[in-house]
Order: C-alpha cells, then structure tokens, then sequence
C-alpha cells in the first residue's frame, strides 16, 4: 500500500522525526487538499489575509493599516466550558471542576469527527513557541489547523513560524519536546460547495490530554477554542506542567510599577476572564509620579529564581482583550496600540468608512453602523453593535506601555500579587493577606459574577478559584495544595504579598462605588507602601483593609461615601459568605488541603 499524497505534507521544513510523522499521521486522517508549513513571514500574512477577504471572513479596514474586521457565526462567539474536557487517565485527576471523559474513549469519538473534516481545505502546520524564544529550554508547540484565522492571529499572539521550527532541532540532532495541539473548525468543503465566511460545526469539543501533554480542539473557530497556544496549552497543559516541575500557571497579568523614587515593582494579578487584566495592565496612573508599564494581560509562568524569588514569564506575545468598554479613557494605551493597526477586530461593530467600533468607544455611537451580526445598526436599535465578548487581538510589540523586560527569558521578580473579582457586595476594594497561606485561601475561595467571555448566563456568582476555574488542567485539590506546597518552599518573606481586590462593589442604585480603571493606581500605590511598611490598615476578620483616610485619594472627586462603602468590611455580608465557601470547600472534597480548611475555621471564629 502506498502513502496517499497530499500537496505539502512532505516539503516540511524540518527533520524533527516526531513532528513529521504526527503530521503525516494527522493529514491522513483529516484528508485536506493540501498541507502549508507556516514560516510566519510578511508574505504569508499577506496570502493568508487576501484569501480571508476573498472569502468574506475578513474586511480590510481602511482607517487602520493592516487591520481586519471578522464577525463569527452568532453561535462561536465565546469559550465553550460545557464542552471542555480535562482527558487524563484517571479520572480523579480531572477533579471536580472539570468535564471528564476517558482518553480512549473520547479519541474514539473524536477520530471520527476529524476523519476526513479538513476535505476541500488547506491543512497548516504552526510551529510555535510560547515565552522567550531564547529561553534555557524554549516551549514549544505545533498547532494544526484547517482555519486560516487562526494562522493570522496566532502570528500575533505567539512567536511563530521559522523562528520556533529552528528550535524544534538542535546542532547536534536533539530533537526538542513540543505540546501537539490539533484544531479543525469541523467543517469540510465538499467539490462545488459555497463555503460560509465563518466556518464551525454545531459539535465542539476542547480536550486536552494533560498525561500526553497533547491537545484536540475540534468545532470552534473562537479564540480560547482555537488559539491553542493560549487557554488550552499556556493554562490547562501548563499547569499540568507547572505541577509536576515545581511552578505555577496562571491566569494572570503582568505589569511593572515604578514609584516617584524610581523604584521597581512588578505585581501579578488574577482576574477572572473580563474582569479587568488587560485594563490594569496598560493602566494610566492618575497619582503623580508613579509609573505602569505592561509585560503580559493574561497569563503568567512563574517559577523560583537562584535567589529564591518568585520570576513571571508573559508566554504571549499579542494582546486578544475584550473591546466593549475600551475608549481613551478608560484604556487610552489599549486605544494607541490598536490604532497603530496589524490588528484583527472580531465580533465588534464596523463603521461606514471601514472603521471598527464598539459600545463604549465613545459617547455618541455613530449613525449608522453593521453590526457583528452583519445587519444594519442605528442608534435606535436595540441589540448591541457589538457583541460584549469582542475582542481586539493586536502584538504587544507595539504598545507604547510595554516593559524592556517583557521578552526576558528570566522573567521579573513579583512582589505582589493581586486576587481580584466581580462582586457587587461583600468584597471590600482591597484587602491585604496575613501570609501566604491566608492569601491561597483568599485565591481559593475568590468568586466573581460570570461574563460574556464564556457561553452561558452572564451576571451569576460563582467560586473562581485564582481566575482558573475554567482554566485548571488538574485536579483542584491538589492545585491548592500545590499554591500552599509553592509557599512552603520558599523564604517568607521573599514571597510576593496577596492582596484581594474588587473594583466592581456597586451602591443602592447599582452605580459602581468605585471609579476604577487609572483610579486603581491608588491601591496599587497602597498595597506596595504596605510592601515597604509606609501604608497603615486596620485588621478586620478577612484581613487588612485600609480606611478612607489611609488611601491616597489625593485629587480624587468622586463621593466620599462611596469609597468609604467601597472599603468597608461588613460583617453580616460575610457570614452570608461562609455557607457559599463550605458549599464550595464540600465540592473541592478530599484534596481540599487541611491548611484551607483551618483557614475557613479561623474566619468564622473571627467572624462570631
Ligand atoms: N468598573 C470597572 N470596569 C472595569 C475596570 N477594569 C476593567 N473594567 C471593564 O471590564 C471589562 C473587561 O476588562 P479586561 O481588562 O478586558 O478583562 P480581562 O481580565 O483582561 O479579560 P480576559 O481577556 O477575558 O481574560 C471591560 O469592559 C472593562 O471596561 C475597572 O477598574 N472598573
Ligand atoms: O480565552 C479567551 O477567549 C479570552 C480570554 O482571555 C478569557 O476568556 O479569559
Ligand atoms: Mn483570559
């Protein structure tokens, strides 16, 4: 029997024995009229983004340069947690936050949805690495896929192409380990059949095989579906990884601080998915002197460095940040990166002269727009122009914010780390841990009310352990065990502060108590003089909170009242709290580690 020949699959530009034969292995499977090996050049983008136009998935936009503009279908519009699978061997290692299938069995059922599912299109190969491509030991992935959108943004939002490949294989031959990562939208193209502009299937799975380090994506074309690079390896396998070898990946932004004596800070912070990462991390400051720059908006590897301090990598090297709400001021720095264009706008509105824009961009929306939907849109409609999960996806390169050190393969030493939701009640603006153990049940025990950037009811409170619910590849037992284990290993007082913050407390009538966006330099200003011992707080059962008078509010005219509401710690609140944490202790089961539990205790002792 002969090996069927398809276009490509053996011009591979590598000798990575590996690689060659999952990609052989793959294409035989899907069938695809041809197999491109993705270099990642300027030539490439510019095919790759023509056949997006030609195929209407794409609109140019004239008013920024090298831009596009994609709706979706109205059903791919955001992560799937309902069909997101943790496929490990067994299957308490899934836990009880994930879906869980076994391994054998969903391969099964998902050979058959790929067998033959790229017919009529082309099949690329991405070769990627996420992090530093000059790391000690680069981490690497190869994504295949049947969607040439996803080849566009991936350029963005990793290092890709020619410059990951030449490290698939060293001088002497080594052939590196990569994370497999095989995504098809699921919609094959049979002979004469009129394609869609955006191809999916009704049927999605996102499984990854946290044993085999290896990742199936099939059915959606939505960015934590699809860019592989992102949730399903940086989150999920990641932090498989980050468990077996002693480090930590989260769902966390990375920025850079710099006092009025030049002194620097960098903090990490985890936010639930729309929670405000992306606008803190390219936050304005409005207090004097101080200074933000941004390393990463969405995930951070940490790892001990030599001198037992705790370094965060930003493995990204592209923004893909929620549009709704972003304007020039609230995220001006937002703003100015994706106006410098070689940006893809998806599910936002577009303007008559081929613009983009979403609610929230300015006060007054213009006359006439199409929609996401791709319908005409007025003023006077009464859907959104764009849909609350449209996102911008544009190269950190070029945001006038970014740290020098945001490509350092060693990472920056964190010296605080920010817990953080949306809670319209109960959560005070901020709170300052006792210690590490406290912080981790502080992290563990965070809730927040969903959003739009998951399917489902958007405004429902739920547990969102460290921002990771949906994004834990393990077990989370044993991953707050591994937050407590973390702590232990290191020097306490070398490990960074945690802090747990709201921005999202609302008055009687629902206006937000708190101004946010710039405003939160204030508490970023606080929790680092708290750091240096130059901040006072008063000590309250859920930890330390600062009065009014202990922020700096200089300057700041919004009512006193509600940023006294903002901060206040109420004791009735919290012991409506506590039946909702032991629900969720109950749910965590066995692995919940007993340091989390005696601090559930020792709160409601406190509380009374
Ligand atoms: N009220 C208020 N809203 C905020 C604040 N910061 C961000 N937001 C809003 O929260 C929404 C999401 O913010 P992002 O910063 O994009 O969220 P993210 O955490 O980066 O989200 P993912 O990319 O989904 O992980 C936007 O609509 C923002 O306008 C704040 O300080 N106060
Ligand atoms: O993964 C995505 O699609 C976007 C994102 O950052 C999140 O949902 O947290
Ligand atoms: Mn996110």
């Amino acid at each position: 029997m002969t090996a069927v020949t398809i276009p490509g699959v053996d011009q591979a530009p590598t000798t990575h024995k590996r690689l060659l034969s999952w990609v052989r292995e793959v294409a035989e499977l899907t069938a695809p009229d041809a197999v491109v090996w993705v270099d990642g050049s300027e030539q490439e983008w510019t095919r790759v983004t023509d056949k997006l136009v030609e195929a209407g998935t794409f609109t140019r936009l004239a008013k920024k340069p090298n831009s596009f503009y994609a709706a979706s279908d109205p059903n791919d519009v955001a992560r799937v947690e309902e069909r997101t699978f943790i496929c490990s061997v067994d299957e308490a290692d899934a836990g009880p936050t994930n879906n869980w299938m076994d391994p054998a069995e969903m391969k099964a059922i998902m050979t058959e949805l790929y067998r033959g599912c790229m017919r009529g299109r082309t099949m690329y190969v991405i070769p990627f690495c996420m992090g530093p491509l000059n790391a000690d030991k680069p981490m690497l992935g190869v994504e295949i896929t049947d969607s040439e959108y996803v080849v566009a943004s991936m350029r963005i939002m990793t290092r890709m192409g020619t410059q990951a490949l030449e490290r698939f294989v060293a001088e002497d031959g080594t052939e590196a380990d990569f994370v497999p990562a095989l995504h098809s939208i699921g919609a094959p193209l049979e002979k004469g059949q009129q394609d869609v502009a955006w191809p999916c299937s009704d049927t999605k799975y996102i499984v990854h095989f946290p044993e085999e380090r290896l990742i199936w994506s099939y059915g959606s074309g939505y960015g934590g579906n699809a860019l592989l690079g992102k949730k399903c390896y940086s989150l999920r396998i990641a932090s498989v990884i980050g468990r077996d070898e002693g480090w930590l990946a989260e769902h966390m932004l990375i920025l850079k601080l710099t006092s009025p004596e030049d002194k620097v800070y960098y903090v990490a912070a985890a936010f639930p998915s729309a929670c405000g990462k992306t606008n803190l991390a390219m936050l304005e400051p409005t207090i004097p002197g101080w200074k933000v720059e941004t390393i990463g908006d969405d995930i951070a590897w940490m790892r001990f460095g030599e001198d037992g301090r705790l370094y965060a990598v930003n493995p990204e090297n592209g923004f893909f940040g929620v549009a709704p709400g972003t304007d020039y001021h609230t995220n001006p720095n937002a703003m100015r990166t994706i106006e410098k264009g070689n940006s893809l706008f998806t599910n936002v509105a577009l303007t008559d002269d081929g613009d983009v824009w979403w609610e929230g961009m300015t006060e007054q929306p213009p006359a006439h727009l199409t929609s996401w939907k791709k319908a005409d849109w007025t003023p006077e409609s009464t859907e959104k122009a764009a849909h609350p999960n449209s996102r911008y996806c544009t190269p950190i390169d070029q945001c006038d914010t970014k740290a020098a050190e945001w490509d350092d393969p060693n990472g920056v030493p964190i010296s605080a780390i920010f817990f953080g939701g949306r809670r319209a009640t109960t959560i005070p603006l901020v709170t300052e841990s006792r210690d590490w153990q406290h912080g981790t049940f502080m992290g563990a025990t965070l809730s927040s009310e969903t959003t739009a950037a998951a399917v489902g009811a958007v405004g429902v409170v739920r547990r969102d352990p460290m921002a990771m619910l949906p994004f834990i590849g393990y077990n989370a037992g044993d991953y707050f065990n591994h937050w407590i284990e973390t702590g232990k290993r290191a020097d306490a007082a070398k490990l960074p502060k945690i802090f747990y913050v709201n921005w999202f407390r609302r008055g009687d009538d629902k206006r937000f108590l708190w101004p946010g966006f710039g405003e939160n330099s204030r508490v970023l200003k606080w929790a680092i003089e708290r750091i240096e011992g130059k901040a006072a707080a008063q000590e309250t059962p859920i930890g330390w909170v600062p009065t009014a008078d202990e922020l700096d509010l200089s300057g700041l005219d919004d009512d006193r009242a509600d940023i006294e509401a903002a901060l206040s710690f109420d004791a009735d609140e919290w012991r409506a709290e506590i039946p909702l944490i032991e629900e969720w202790f109950d749910k965590i089961g066995d692995k919940l580690p007993t340091p989390l539990r005696d601090e559930l205790e020792a709160l409601k002792q406190r509380l009374g």
